[in-house]
């Protein structure tokens, strides 16, 4: 099973700039998150800090004893190893076939013989339907495989964590959706923590349990989905609807001038989104064991969320209604 990831006052800066600040969050053991964020709002770096690549200056990140920003390089690097990173471009080497490709870590970090190997690599790119493009090289297939590849990589070492960034990046909207299902499948296999930086709203409306969103330095949320989802909160509600109109601008926020002037054209309220179910495991697949695990976490928190957020909640636990829908 997945570990618990915990976040307590994490701040980050380079120089002067400040990218966050006080962030604090725990992404449950075995369940899928989402954190959502306009472009520059510091998505990446709180990926590389969570793994102890890059080094906040205030707060902790606590997995399983260790703390990833202050204890010592030989117990971060131990802790490291427990997660699996894919980054936006698979991040292959081009000169290495699929096959060498998704068994450098195996033989970079493990005493394993040539037979176990690939025995692995054969499991793990079956698991993400690439199985007969071992000998090709990352150049010779498409941004989608590439992607795939990039997560097989990510799976060889059993990782109890999984960070994906911007998984979506460069997809169509089909491949997309065949990736959504495939980190579902995913988790449903392994269990693992996973965590999924996005601007995709197909990814972050169907994929996660939990979702937060980055703006303007702070952490604006982080609970279950449905609490982002239902969410009135101006930033939220833009980014969720990919409006113009809020206070997401083009270099990130707005300026004043430009807010008050929308707010001079006196817009209709925007309509609050029906949310979709999650997506469920494909046929075949193991149950999410982190599906049991949440409701009962959901439901101790349930008095403290907002009444939209409530409700969404509710009906998500009743029984589907023969013929379709809930
Ligand atoms: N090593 C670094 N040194 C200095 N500044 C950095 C470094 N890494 C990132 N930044 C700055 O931190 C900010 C946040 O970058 P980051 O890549 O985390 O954003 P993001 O939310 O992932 O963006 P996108 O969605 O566009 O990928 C940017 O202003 C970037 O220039």
């Amino acid at each position: 099973m997945g570990i618990e990831v915990v976040v307590e006052g994490l701040t980050k800066s380079f120089g002067r700039q400040t990218i966050w600040r006080d962030i604090s969050l725990t992404l449950p053991a075995g369940e899928v998150s989402v954190m959502l964020g306009p472009s520059g709002t510091g998505k990446t770096v709180f990926l590389k800090s969570l793994i102890g690549l890059l080094k906040p200056e205030q707060g902790r990140v606590l997995i399983d004893g260790v703390d990833m920003v202050n204890d010592p390089d030989r117990k971060v690097y131990a802790t490291r190893k427990r997660f699996g990173l894919m980054f936006q471009d698979g991040a292959l080497f081009g000169s290495m076939n699929l096959f060498d490709n998704i068994a450098f870590p195996l033989r970079e970090h493990t005493r394993k013989k040539e037979s176990e190997i690939r025995r692995i690599v054969l499991e793990r790119m079956d698991m993400v339907g690439l199985t007969g493009q071992e000998r090709k090289l990352p150049g010779q297939i498409s941004g989608g495989m590439r992607k795939r590849a990039g997560l097989a990589r990510a799976l060889v070492l059993d990782p109890e964590i999984i960070l994906c960034d911007e998984p979506d990046s460069g997809l169509d909207p089909v491949r997309t959706a065949y990736l959504s299902q495939l980190l579902i499948d995913l988790n449903a296999r392994i269990d693992a923590t996973m965590l999924i930086v996005t601007h995709n709203i197909e990814i972050a409306s169907t994929v996660p349990d939990n979702m937060g969103m980055l703006f303007r330095r702070d952490l604006v949320t982080f609970g279950p989905r449905e609490v982002l989802l239902t969410s009135q909160e101006p930033v939220v509600a833009q980014f969720l609807r990919g409006n113009r109109h809020g206070p997401i601008g083009m270099s990130e926020e707005k300026d004043a001038a430009a807010l008050a002037a929308e707010r001079e054209m006196a817009l209709p309220p925007a309509r609050v989104p029906e949310i979709v179910p999650q997506l469920e495991p494909s046929p075949g697949m193991p149950e999410r064991k982190a599906v049991a695990r949440r409701r009962e976490r959901v439901m101790t928190m349930l008095p403290q969320l907002p009444p939209a957020a409530q409700e969404a909640i509710l009906n998500s636990l009743l029984p589907p209604v023969r013929g379709g829908g809930r």
